[in-house]
């Protein structure tokens, strides 16, 4: 058996052990609202940036390092996994993801490939591995990939969308082609997870983010079975994070598909949503992103809020209910994990 009591306060808080401070990352921690990141993009492309080992790891690390936080988050994308699908990716400038030969009918799915392995992107590994290697012990990498039903919502629209009406008008008109799509996806995010973990991630997020979307009925029909499947798949002394937005209605549904923490926007109660869970699980969350855009005491207010509602449970990871906006100042940022690390009840 390793020996864990040295182990940083983020992975210590992931298998809800008391840590001296609440740790906190940030989704989205490296992107557009840091000059740094900025400038680099004004030379390479989003997905050449991505593809790119040695500025995927400057990315990652330059963000944590400026923040002081207490995770890195690996610098790639949901998205990514859907090219050795078989699927056309673009990020299109001004207009976000584009996917060039969406999944429109049914036999469509007979055009994602299973993936014998993660070999298609050893890109993702390898920045792994170097950013693994470039980041002090002290800072844990936290890996991650989409969850099937964001992938799928994806890959059926063939971009973003309002209400995901394509995604779930096939859903619902063909089951039987949803759970084979949903199938695929989920073998394929098992394998690209599993060598991120061999890799050296030491925790583990699956973004579910638009799962929001659903009844609790649905997705327990549609989902929850892939999900559980998933989760079952993941290394077991990986901390696996489960994460979605809009889940107010499907947090003990999410529960009980898995996961070690379980992600919590701001439209819920912390509090409540953890008595709700139950103490077998951790939370991360759920600082309204908004809230940065504003001043240092709202920030302050708010962020001792969620705080509060966390107290004298261990297992609690701060973070926001989503990502970082690209407006944000990194000021607020910096004074936002300034005020976590200092806050003693
Ligand atoms: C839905 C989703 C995507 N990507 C992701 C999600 C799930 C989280 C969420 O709900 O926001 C996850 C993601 N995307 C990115 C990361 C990197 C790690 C991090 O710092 O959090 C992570 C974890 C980088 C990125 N992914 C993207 C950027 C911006 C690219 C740029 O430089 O122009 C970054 C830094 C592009 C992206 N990628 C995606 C969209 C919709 C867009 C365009 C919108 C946007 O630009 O914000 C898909």
């Amino acid at each position: 058996m390793p020996d864990r009591r040295e182990d940083p306060p983020f992975l210590k808080a992931c298998r809800r052990e008391p840590t001296e401070v609440t740790p906190i990352w940030l989704m989205r921690q490296a992107g557009r609202y840091m000059a740094d990141y900025r400038e680099l993009r004004s030379k390479v492309s989003f997905l050449e940036l991505c593809k790119t080992p040695d500025l995927a790891t400057e990315v990652t690390v330059t963000a944590a390092e400026r923040l002081g936080v207490d995770a890195a988050i690996l610098f790639a994308d949901i998205l990514l996994i859907l090219e050795p699908l078989g699927l056309d990716l673009e990020f299109a400038k001004g207009e976000g993801p584009v996917i060039h030969n969406p999944v429109v009918e049914p036999i469509d799915v007979d055009r994602i490939r299973p993936m014998a392995d993660a070999g298609a992107l050893s890109y993702v590994t390898e920045a792994v591995a170097q950013i693994r290697a470039a980041l002090p012990p002290s800072v844990p990498l936290i890996g991650f990939a989409g969850a099937p039903f964001t992938l799928a919502c994806y890959a059926i629209e063939g971009g973003g969308s309002r209400h995901y009406d394509r995604a779930k008008a096939f859903m619902y008109r063909d089951p039987a082609a949803w759970d084979v799509l949903m199938g695929r996806l989920t073998d394929a995010t098992a394998l690209y997870l599993n060598a991120q973990a061999e890799a050296g991630a030491q925790a583990l997020q699956l973004f579910d983010s638009w799962v929001g979307t659903l009844s609790p009925r649905d997705y327990k029909r549609f989902v929850q079975p892939h999900m559980r499947r998933l989760f079952a798949a993941l290394p077991a002394d990986v901390p696996a994070i489960h994460f979605g937005t809009g889940t107010a209605t499907l947090l003990e549904a999410q529960r009980d598909a898995g996961g070690s923490v379980i992600g919590l926007d701001w439209r819920v109660e912390l509090d409540e949503a953890w008595d709700r869970l139950g103490p077998g699980v951790g939370v991360q969350g759920n600082l309204d992103p908004v809230v940065l855009l504003s001043t240092r005491e709202e920030i302050e207010r708010q962020a001792r809020l969620v705080l509060q509602q966390a107290a004298g449970r261990p297992g609690h990871i701060f973070n926001l209910g989503h990502g970082i906006l690209p407006q944000t100042p990194v000021d607020h940022v910096r004074a936002l994990v300034d005020f976590v690390h200092e806050w003693r009840g």
